[in-house]
């Protein structure tokens, strides 16, 4: 699976989005290390703030199929430059990614930018951190 095959899949996630409230439809295409892809869309709710982006939704149900390694993840919107993840996710990616993985940020008009798990949130918070607080106990 290419970048450009995993950035349609997410074009594809996209179109199942629930977006009543903002119309901003979202979709995330994660692909595994046996080749599986997890959609994810952005699933909104009345009550605003349990809204899931598409980008958790993908982790979310691979990781409830078992799956927990991966090799690249596709994120597309309707933006007028290749969309941004939020925080909230950028911090779940980190949690499953290798700092080095390519995250493909894409658009409908086709802009791309091709980044990395670490690029998009440096420094992460990480099981490395909880460590360092057990040692101190
Ligand atoms: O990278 C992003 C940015 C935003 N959203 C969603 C959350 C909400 O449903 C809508 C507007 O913020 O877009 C995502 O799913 N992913
Ligand atoms: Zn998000």
């Amino acid at each position: 699976m290419n970048s450009e095959k995993l950035m349609n899949e997410a074009k594809l996630a996209r179109e199942k989005a629930y977006v009543p409230y903002s119309k901003f439809p979202v979709g995330a295409a994660l692909l595994s290390e046996s080749g599986q892809v997890f959609h994810g869309c952005n699933i909104e709710n009345s009550g605003y703030s349990m809204t899931n982006c598409a980008e958790r939704t993908a982790f979310f149900k691979a990781v409830s199929d078992g799956i927990k390694s991966f090799k690249a993840l596709a994120v597309v919107a309707d933006t007028d430059g290749p969309v941004s993840p939020c925080g909230a996710c950028r911090q779940v990616i980190a949690e499953f990614c290798d700092p080095s993985m390519p995250v493909y940020l894409t658009n409908l008009k086709g802009h791309v930018l091709e980044t990395t798990v670490e690029q998009l949130l440096p420094g992460a918070f990480s099981k490395e951190d909880l460590k360092y607080a057990e040692g101190q106990q």
